[in-house]
């Protein structure tokens, strides 16, 4: 408990621990303990460095034996064949596995279908294939590589003692890079990529380059576990490299330490290697396995986050508890801890009808097989004003919103921001050009705090680089514009529909874009809070951020927009100011009906 709440003693623990356990080789350990604990830094470093890809990313791969294969057989014929000093073969046998995920992940990542068990099932194949060339070629030929003799290090005192200090290095890297990535903008991206990738990207996470270094950190961490474990085994084969074994045992380590945190899996590979090789040996081996495969799936059950994360959120709750207790206060929001306050109302005049174009859509189209949702729609939006785009249901307003974010690709058309083409980039290079947009159904980071939902935003935003404002800061300021402080700790799935709601306005607004895109904000609110949420509209445009809204409701239509555009069918039928626009006679036939018309 004392450790969670205190860094620095932790720090001082974790190195106290990391310098025993150097130290146990020179301590005369002898080498049945010192292999004992290799096998277990094994298995630590190897889910470690699963979960970087799988457990952030949810990109789960059953191909780790295809990496971590490649480590062993690049050390073995290296070192094996063409006598390169073992050593060297480890950060080899890690480039030559981190290049093969960034070959593999540049054409698979690439394809929108070849997610979640698709990944999966592709990874597992790669594994197979891997395993029939090498059997196939000379690097194995089928009949195994022998590496007895093979010269290893004997730093630590004996061959074991290395392997033993080589294991431990590895197992405490893997956990160093896994918490570093974790903690750094790197992690913050695949924590979203794993709850909802198409909007990860939309809100400026460069979802590509982020995965390929997951999986080219996790595959080297794989091969560089290899090359050790072919030192320590001495004799490589195809058969017990690329069985389904390392994969099995690496996903059930990280499910049941909790693949989310960086702990998580080595905690789970402790507790199987430890439970497994205690029941090992004997005449009941078969049984004893069974009862901790029985044992695992009642935890798994019971905790299904896995075990580091329960333990750490009931330390949590026990620390809020006690903190509550000794001080009433201590439950109230916290003010923004660092960075200069934003100005989210500046007070420069509103740079409304300035007259400069800002946003142009040139013959934009857009077909879903035979559908055509847009035809050719032809849109400026000026600077600094506020644009209602209306329509009967079906008539085009949320794909215009999908094709100007970049969340559909164009079928026809250009769009242009500040005269520059933008259709056809990537949605996080359009974000990053100043364009925020919210969902009609909000599609939050179910598994990120409301707080994390904003503060990734503000990370990835438009104006992430802006130095004076820490992205924790914005984040928490627009928490408090749109009501949403008190919340800042909770998940989106404890929230209702209008809480929902504002926390995707929250996320666009901390982006501090220049265009922003409302899809239906206000559609399910009650009055008043349709009231505020316009009021808040209002505010926002008066700080300078150009607005295009969809919406039906026609009261807050009048009372926001300075213009009006129209869709029916795909088509722009009328455009203009709000109350002129709507006594346009076709725009009552096709859209407001006859009531309105009377
Ligand atoms: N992903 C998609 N796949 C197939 N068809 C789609 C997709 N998205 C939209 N459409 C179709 O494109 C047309 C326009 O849909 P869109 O959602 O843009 O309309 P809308 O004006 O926003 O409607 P609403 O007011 O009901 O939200 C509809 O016929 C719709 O069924």
């Amino acid at each position: 408990m004392a450790l969670t709440r205190n860094p620095a003693l932790a720090a001082t623990a974790a190195i106290g621990v990391l310098a025993a356990l150097l130290a146990l080789p020179y301590a005369g350990l002898t080498d049945f303990y010192l292999s004992y604990l290799y096998v277990v830094f094994f298995w630590i470093a190897l889910a470690t460095s699963w979960g970087i890809l799988s457990g952030y990313a949810g990109y789960w791969s059953f191909g780790h034996a295809a990496f971590f294969g490649a480590g062993m057989y690049t050390t073995s014929t290296l070192a094996g064949k063409l006598g390169l000093p073992f050593l060297l073969t480890v950060p080899a046998a890690a480039a030559i596995a981190a290049l093969l995920a960034c070959v593999i992940g540049l054409v698979v990542f690439r394809i929108h279908s070849l997610r979640a068990e698709f990944f999966a099932l592709l990874t597992l194949s790669v594994t197979y294939v891997l395993a029939a060339l090498i059997s196939n070629t000379a690097l194995d030929g089928g009949a195994g590589v022998y590496l007895s003799h093979v010269e290893l290090p004997t730093f630590g005192t004996s061959v074991p003692g290395a392997i033993y200090l080589m294991g431990l290095l590895l197992a405490v890297s893997a956990l160093a890079i896994s918490r570093w990535v974790l903690h750094s903008r790197l992690g913050a991206g695949l924590l979203a990529i794993h709850d909802d990738e198409d909007v990860a990207e939309v809100k400026g996470v460069p979802t590509l380059r982020y995965k390929l270094a997951a999986f080219a950190i996790s595959s080297a961490l794989a091969g560089a576990a290899g090359a050790i474990q072919a030192g320590y085994v001495g004799y490589v084969t195809v058969g017990e490299t690329f069985s389904i074994t390392v994969p099995l045992y690496v996903v059930l380590m990280s499910i049941l330490g909790g693949a989310r945190h960086w702990a998580g899996p080595a905690v789970g590979a402790t507790l199987i290697t430890v439970a497994l090789s205690s029941v090992v040996g004997g005449a009941h081996a078969e049984l004893g396995r069974a009862g901790v495969a029985l044992g695992l799936i009642v935890v798994i059950l019971v905790l299904p986050q896995g075990i580091v994360p329960a333990v750490l959120r009931r330390l949590a709750r026990r620390s809020v508890a006690a903190a509550a207790e000794a001080a009433p206060d201590a439950g109230l929001p916290a003010q923004p801890a660092s960075g200069k306050l934003i100005n989210l109302v500046p007070p420069p005049p509103p740079v409304t009808g300035s007259g400069r174009v800002l946003l142009e859509c040139q013959g934009v189209a857009k077909s879903f097989g035979g559908i055509r949702a847009l035809r050719g729609v032809d849109l400026q939006v000026k600077e600094g004003e506020i644009l209602a785009l209306v329509g009967p249901n079906g008539s085009g307003k949320s794909t215009l919103i999908n094709m100007i974010s970049g969340h559909f690709a164009l079928s026809g058309g250009a769009i242009l921001m500040d005269g520059a083409t933008i259709s056809g980039l990537p949605p996080h290079a359009i974000a990053s050009r100043g364009i925020a947009r919210t969902y009609q159904i909000p599609r939050l980071f179910d598994h990120l705090t409301v707080l994390e939902n904003v503060r990734l935003c503000a990370a990835f935003g438009y104006r992430a680089d802006d130095a004076d404002c820490s992205p924790e800061a914005v984040a928490r300021q627009w928490l408090a514009f749109t009501g949403l402080a008190d919340k800042a700790d909770l998940l989106p799935p404890a929230l209702n529909l209008h809480e929902r709601k504002f926390v995707e306005f929250a996320r666009a607004l901390a982006a501090r874009p220049r265009l922003l895109l409302l899809d239906e904000v206000l559609c399910g609110l009650t009055p008043t809070e349709v009231d505020q949420a316009v009021a808040m509209i209002q505010k926002i445009r008066a700080g300078g951020t150009t607005i295009v809204f969809v919406e039906h409701l026609m009261r807050a239509v009048v009372a926001l927009a300075d213009r009006v555009a129209v869709l029916d069918q795909g088509i722009l039928l009328a455009l203009g100011p709000p109350r002129e626009t709507m006594q346009n006679p076709t725009v009552i036939r096709v859209y407001l009906g006859a009531s309105h018309a009377a």
